[in-house]
Order: structure tokens, then C-alpha cells, then sequence
């Protein structure tokens, strides 16, 4: 049975210009001690997904079981099978830290899970704020509150909605080693992020959404592999001839060329020569996660693909 089981999925909201449809028929299964990541820019509809799946908003088709159990008609032994930790930091200002565990403990009628708090405590580096008033703490702070808040049951499946948005390195440190030693100990994990690094090192399966549309589903080894083998990498002030500039990603004055093999980079250094161009800090690089997810990005999707074969 998977852990998260998403079929057919599609979310329209009801906006002064009519319905905008913020997800399109998207099934998906997460298997039980998978590690998955939620990939997608802005306004993809990642974060309706997950609440969706939090039983926070209702799809307009399809439907999402947890463990089997249907987040609509049984939502209270799915609820108890989700830690979710939710991407805005939204609190009650009047507990302290240890206050708040316990209460959501309450939440879920567990007593006695101060054991268990501290150890959350503990591993989140949060345990000399245990006294403190949630008004107190910094953002970074706060983040690792939520948490523990999402895993005060100890839920067999967690659920980060760009848990590491905005904090430092240290948490994101943190943070990650006690989540992967949870999904070793066999939680499964759902993760969305904008840190593909992230995304490339501990996720071993993925999915894109673009505008609502799932564009990618595969292990990320796969995705890897799919990648162009190599990039070429370099600094420069100069205009690039038309025929480079067609195929680079181009950050401030860093130029970055995908080459399959050791001709393609032979072939880009002449036409940078022939063109007069002035290049520094020149390297190579095996392609990565950020690699594939522009590529992916960059595809015509299937609304854009239908505009061009009218226009055709
Ligand atoms: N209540 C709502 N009414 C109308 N449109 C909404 C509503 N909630 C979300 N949307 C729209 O649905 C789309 C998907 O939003 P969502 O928050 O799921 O994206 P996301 O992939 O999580 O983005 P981000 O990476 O910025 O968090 C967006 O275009 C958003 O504006």
C-alpha cells in the first residue's frame, strides 16, 4: 500500500476572471520509506498539493489516501499519519516551546511526551529555548519549531513545505540529518524546496510541476542521467555569438553552455575565439539537478504545445 496515494488530482479556484485551474489531473504514489521530492517554481501549485494532502483544501476532482485512509472520509486516521510542517510560521504567542508541544501533543491525545519532546528538542537545537516564549525567538528559531510541532506524534509520513526558506546554514545542517536519520528508521518523506542542491542530495525520486501540469516523475538518478553530460562554465563581459547565446544560461556575468562531449567544448571555446569574446574563470562541470529542472522548465508544456499547434 503507498504511504501517499494522489489520483487524478485537479484544484480549480473560483477568481474575479474565472476559474484558474492551480492543478491538472495529477496522480502520484510515494511508497512507504521514500524520500520524495515536490519539485516546481513559483505558483507551480505545490503548496495546494500539500494542503490538499493535509485535508486543509478540498481537491475539485480526484482524490489522496494516506496509509489507505482517504483524507476526506477518514480524515482523522490520515491526519494522525502526517507530521506537516507548513511553509508560513503561524503560532499561538502566548505558550512558550515546551507549552506548545505539549499541547499539540493534547491535540492528538497523547500525555506523557516529554520523553519524546526532549529528544525532538534535543536534535532540533532547541532544547535551552524549551522555556521561551514563541514572540521571542528568531525566524530561523521558530522554523525548527514547527518542526517538532509536525512530529510530536511521531508520524510515519513527513511532510516539509520548504522547510529550509529563508535559514541558515546551520539549521539546514541540522534539520537534514535529523530528517534523514527519521526516513533511515523508515518515515517516509515528502519534501518540496527551491534548493535543488537539496533536492539532488537527499530525494531519491522527484516530481516537477509546471503551472498545475505534472512535466516530470522519475528516480532522480534517472533524471541525472537524462541531464546533458557536461557544462561548460565561465565569466565574461562580452556579447556571446548568437548561436551560443541561443543555448546559455546566463547568471550576472557567470555563462554556462551544456556539452555532451569533448568535441561540443572544443567546438563552443572556437566560436567564443572566432567571435572575439574574452573569457575567465573557465571550467568544466558534470551537470546537475538545476541542470535537468531548466531544461524541464523550458519545454513548451502542454497548454503552450496546444497554443502552438493552432498557431501552426
Ligand atoms: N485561494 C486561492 N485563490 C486563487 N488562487 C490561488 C489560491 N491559492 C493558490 N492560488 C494560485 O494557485 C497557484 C499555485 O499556488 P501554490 O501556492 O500551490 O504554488 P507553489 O508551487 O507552492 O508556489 P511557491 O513555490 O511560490 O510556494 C498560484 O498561481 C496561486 O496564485
Amino acid at each position: 500500500m503507498p504511504a501517499v496515494s494522489f489520483q487524478s488530482i485537479s484544484k480549480s479556484f473560483v477568481t474575479p476572471r474565472g476559474a484558474f485551474h492551480a492543478l491538472r489531473d495529477i496522480s502520484l504514489d510515494i511508497e512507504e520509506g521514500e524520500f520524495f521530492g515536490l519539485l516546481g517554481p513559483n505558483g507551480a501549485g505545490k503548496t495546494t498539493l500539500i494542503s490538499i494532502l493535509a485535508g486543509l483544501a478540498r481537491a475539485t476532482e480526484g482524490r489522496v489516501s494516506v496509509l489507505g485512509h482517504d483524507v476526506q472520509s477518514d480524515f482523522a486516521a490520515a491526519r494522525r499519519s502526517l507530521g506537516v510542517v507548513p511553509q508560513e510560521l503561524v503560532f499561538d504567542p502566548f505558550f512558550n516551546v515546551r507549552e506548545t508541544l505539549r499541547l499539540q501533543s493534547g491535540y492528538f491525545g497523547i500525555s506523557n511526551n516529554d520523553d519524546w519532546i526532549d529528544e525532538l528538542l534535543h536534535h532540533l537545537g532547541l532544547s535551552d529555548k524549551a522555556d521561551a516564549n514563541l514572540r521571542q525567538l528568531s525566524g530561523g528559531m521558530k522554523r525548527r519549531v514547527l518542526v517538532a510541532q509536525a512530529l510530536v506524534h511521531k508520524p510515519p509520513i513527513i511532510v516539509l513545505d520548504e522547510p529550509t526558506a529563508g535559514v541558515d546554514v546551520e539549521l539546514r545542517q541540522t534539520l537534514w540529518q535529523f530528517i534523514a536519520r527519521l526516513n533511515k528508521q523508515g518515515s517516509t518523506v515528502l519534501l518540496t524546496t527551491h534548493y535543488l542542491e537539496e533536492a539532488e542530495a537527499l530525494c531519491t525520486r522527484l516530481a516537477m510541476l509546471k503551472h498545475g501540469h505534472m512535466v516530470a516523475l522519475a528516480k532522480t538518478s534517472e533524471l541525472l542521467a537524462q541531464a546533458s553530460t557536461n557544462v561548460l562554465r565561465f565569466k565574461t563581459d562580452d556579447a556571446l555569438p548568437a548561436l551560443l547565446s541561443a543555448q546559455a544560461r546566463v547568471t550576472g556575468r557567470i555563462v554556462q553552455l551544456p556539452a555532451q562531449n569533448a568535441q561540443d567544448i572544443e567546438r563552443q571555446l572556437a566560436a567564443l575565439r572566432d567571435a572575439g569574446v574574452r573569457v575567465e574563470d573557465v571550467e568544466i562541470r558534470k551537470a546537475d539537478l538545476e541542470d535537468v529542472f531548466l531544461n524541464v522548465m523550458a519545454r513548451p508544456d502542454e497548454q503552450d504545445a496546444q497554443t502552438l499547434e493552432s498557431a501552426i
